[in-house]
């Protein structure tokens, strides 16, 4: 950790903000297991996608919910980390219920993206093997 990373004060150029952001969203990915597996679902589907020739309506839907479940996860990511940093590791109840919501903020967007992605290839693939 450098100087600039103890930075407690307001960003004062557009580039130290997209700076600390790209570090935010690198130390996500390398420390969230689910976010890691959320991104490889994200290329397997615009992989299939392309295979199923996908309409621009049907890519914005896949790219919304996909997106959708992605900056739950980083919120997610954050109360956890703001918990662990609260409660330093230690049970609390108020810890446990910050947790459980944030895990119910991902599970909605996740069944949002499953049910989106089923209205769209569910057909697709039908036809395709039927
Ligand atoms: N400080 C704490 N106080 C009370 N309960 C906690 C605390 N830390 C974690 N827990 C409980 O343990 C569960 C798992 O915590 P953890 O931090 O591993 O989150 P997770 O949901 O497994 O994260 P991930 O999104 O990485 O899978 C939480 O959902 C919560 O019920």
């Amino acid at each position: 950790m450098d100087l600039k990373d103890k930075q407690t004060t307001k960003n004062k150029h557009f580039s130290y903000s997209l700076d600390f952001a790209i570090s935010g969203l690198k130390v996500a990915f390398k420390e969230e297991r689910n976010l890691r597996f959320h991104i490889c679902s994200l290329i397997a589907v615009c992989l299939l996608g392309v295979i199923l020739k996908l309409s621009l309506n049907e890519w914005l839907w896949i790219l919304l919910s996909a997106v959708l479940v992605i900056v739950a996860e980083l919120a997610n990511t954050a109360l956890e980390n703001t918990v662990d940093m609260v409660t330093n590791y230690h049970f609390h109840p108020l810890g446990k219920k910050v947790k459980d919501i944030g895990a119910g903020m991902v599970l909605v967007q996740a069944l949002f993206a499953l049910i989106v992605g089923c209205f769209i290839f569910v057909p697709k693939l039908y036809h395709l093997f039927f």
